[in-house]
């Protein structure tokens, strides 16, 4: 073997392997309207399976955002890749196909049936008929919309949550590695809501999917998050998990905008493998909430909790929290 070739064998025998490359590359991405700058110099990558959240007060530039990557607003500078791909470089339609949406309005065609509105993305793209209808009978049922009743409906005889539901289906019928949401639940009461919220984080589907999500509901964004990207005025003012901008912030206003709701995201956010010893779980998930064992404890919640009082898993929340204090202020 030469030298060259045992240098090359090598080489592969020892790369580390890579990590896999972002889903979605946005860099230094602009948008004025007019005077206004409305998004200013946005970057950030998301691995694939990930939700990021996109939060921020009215007017801060989240949907303008959310539409530059699937071009239905098209970015003064910066760029957006998807696999590596810069969106200019395919047609808008195609791009977009290849990509859920949900938005609140949900925008479901009014004479069309419940079916032909979840079919019609995957009739686009040329999928055989009895795989549509497999399809769309299978995301029915997993969104507990029982086809033999639904299927045939018009979405006017559907209530709010039905069709926020069938608009959710739509956007997964053709099975997009990637989705974006734009508020999608935001028209539902807020009992409805947080029950379409559950289904949302517990359906299978969405689970190998790159979301991105926008909402200017702090809870939601909480609960639905991998990572959040909190905006102001179009910048990015912090990027993180939900535990890291509420235990550490990276400016005022991140400090600020959770300041009313600190103790219900901080009894949402840690868990019961941070605030107790092993010893005290016993069969209880270390998983769970603060917030979901409190509400088994007092009875409005069915679960298991370990052996604890709410008085000892309140203590121990306050010592948690009291050790995430101090870790912040070395
Ligand atoms: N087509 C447009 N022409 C001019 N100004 C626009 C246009 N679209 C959005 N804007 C302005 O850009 C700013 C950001 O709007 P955008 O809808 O992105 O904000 P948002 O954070 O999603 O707000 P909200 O939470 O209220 O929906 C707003 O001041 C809005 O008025």
């Amino acid at each position: 073997m030469t030298d060259v070739a045992l240098v090359f064998r090598l080489g592969l025998l020892c790369r580390v392997p890579a990590s896999p490359p972002p889903v979605i590359r946005v860099s230094h991405l602009r948008k004025h309207f007019g005077a206004h700058a409305v998004v200013q110099d946005v970057s950030f990558e998301l691995a694939v399976g990930e939700t990021l959240v996109l939060l921020g007060p009215s007017g801060c530039g989240k949907t303008t955002l959310l539409k530059m990557l699937n071009r239905l607003i098209e970015p003064d500078g910066g760029s957006v890749e998807i696999n590596g791909r810069d969106v200019r470089q395919q047609p808008a339609e195609t791009l977009r196909r290849g990509m859920g949406y949900v938005i609140q309005q949900v925008g479901l065609l009014p004479h069309y049936t419940v079916a032909e509105n979840i079919g019609v993305v995957p009739r686009l793209l040329g999928h055989a008929p009895a795989a549509i209808a497999a399809r769309t009978e299978a995301l029915l049922t997993r969104l507990h919309l029982p086809p033999a009743r639904y299927a045939g409906q018009l979405p006017q005889q559907l209530s709010g949550g039905q069709q926020q539901r069938v608009g959710l289906a739509r956007a997964l019928a053709a099975d997009p590695p990637i989705v974006l949401m734009d508020e999608p639940f935001g028209a539902l009461d807020p009992i409805t809501r947080a029950g379409i919220r559950r289904e949302f984080r517990e359906l299978e589907e969405l689970r190998s999917k790159t979301v991105v999500l926008v909402t200017h509901d702090v809870a939601e964004a909480f609960e639905l998050a991998d990572r959040i990207l909190l905006l102001n005025a179009g910048r990015v003012q912090q990027l993180g998990t939900p535990r890291e901008l509420l235990f550490r912030p990276a400016n005022d206003f991140v400090r600020y905008f959770f300041a009313a709701e600190r103790l219900a995201l901080q009894l949402r956010t840690l868990t019961l493998d941070d605030v107790f010893d092993n010893e005290f779980l016993h069969d209880a998930n270390p998983h769970t909430t603060v917030h979901e064992a409190l509400e088994t404890l007092t009875g409005t919640a069915v679960g298991t909790t370990g052996r604890f009082s709410v008085a000892q898993l309140m203590a121990a929340f306050g010592a948690a929290l009291q050790r995430e204090e101090d870790a912040w202020k070395r």
